[in-house]
């Protein structure tokens, strides 16, 4: 059994809510914002709905605090500032809610785990994963094609920056691979679920997590790096790579979250910059590329 709090807030407040309600110790949040599909040249995008008004939605299982649900009731209430009755509050069934997620076989041996019973695969490596708040559930195509590429790549001594990192999940599994270190980056306030599933797959290199605006303000990124990713993408890419002069910076690039109708163009400005295709997927209309640079 679940216990669910449903916060409603202003849309613009919710990133402030999370760190807030990090701060009191109350953790497993989640905030979906609405999205609208709608058509283009060549098929669709989407693009969230502005909305006025957000629900946050926070999970505490039965028995991980003594004293729940009066226990979150008041740390949700001191972290946010609201009266009790803007909190409501049911109890969910932990079997109904978690078949949202079910585990990923991702046809290179291993498995996206959702569900804590790795032994269901004996034959198969698995990447266990709790989602919390963040983009990088497993459930996006960018994300499970990133982690079709990364997790039949031997990564072992390289360094990874993995930018736009949202649930870390992409720099797990370069962790998983044998990555010497890992730094990833997000605008979010994500370090938290990172640590929490980093530890979950016992990962040991250091791991550095920094938060951070990729396109505005100070942040540059200085270091090179054996593998840099991005799944933010097209236009985002582009700048990125320009305002951090990231083609110097590694021979190698995974990048996605590319609509196939930008692919033409991403394309171009990596072989400008001498870099070429290793490897291609597509899932419906995104894709994911693995550039390396040309000797
Ligand atoms: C599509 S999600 C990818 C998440 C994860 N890497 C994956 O592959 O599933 C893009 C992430 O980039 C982050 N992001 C978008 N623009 C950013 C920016 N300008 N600076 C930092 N992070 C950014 C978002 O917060 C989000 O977590």
């Amino acid at each position: 059994m679940l216990h669910e709090f449903i916060v409603r807030l202003a849309t613009e407040s919710v990133d402030e809510a999370i760190e807030k309600l990090n701060a009191f110790g109350v953790y497993n949040l989640y905030y979906e914002p609405p999205i609208e599909i709608y058509q283009v040249e060549n098929g669709y995008d989407y693009r969230e709905i502005e909305q006025k008004y957000a629900e946050l939605k926070i999970y505490a299982e039965e028995d991980s605090l003594p004293g729940l649900p009066q226990t979150y009731f008041t740390r949700i209430k001191q972290a946010l500032n609201v009266p009790k009755e803007a909190i409501r509050y049911r109890e969910v069934d932990e079997q109904q809610w978690n078949t949202a997620f079910e585990d990923i076989d991702l046809e290179n041996g291993w498995v996206l785990c959702y569900s804590g019973s790795e032994d269901k695969y004996p034959n198969k490596q698995v990447l266990k994963f709790e989602p919390q708040a963040a983009f990088g559930t497993g459930l996006h195509e960018t994300t499970q094609d990133c982690l079709r590429i990364l997790l039949s790549t031997d990564l072992s001594g390289q360094t990874v920056l993995d930018l736009g990192t949202g649930s870390g999940v992409l720099s797990i599994a370069a962790g998983l691979k044998g990555a010497h270190s890992l730094t990833a980056v997000d605008y979010e306030p994500v370090e938290r679920e990172i640590r929490l599933n980093a530890e979950l797959n016992n990962l040991q290199q250091p791991l550095q997590v920094e938060k951070a605006d990729l396109l505005t303000g100070d942040y540059r990124i200085k270091e090179h790096y054996d593998l840099i990713i991005i799944n933010i993408g097209a236009e985002e890419t582009r700048k990125i790579l320009d305002r951090h002069l990231l083609a110097e910076k590694s021979s190698t690039f995974l990048i996605s979250g590319i609509v196939e109708w930008n692919v033409e163009s991403v394309v171009a400005d990596f072989h400008e910059k001498g870099f070429f295709i290793k490897e291609k997927r597509q899932a419906n209309e995104w894709v994911t590329i693995l550039f390396e640079k040309t000797a």
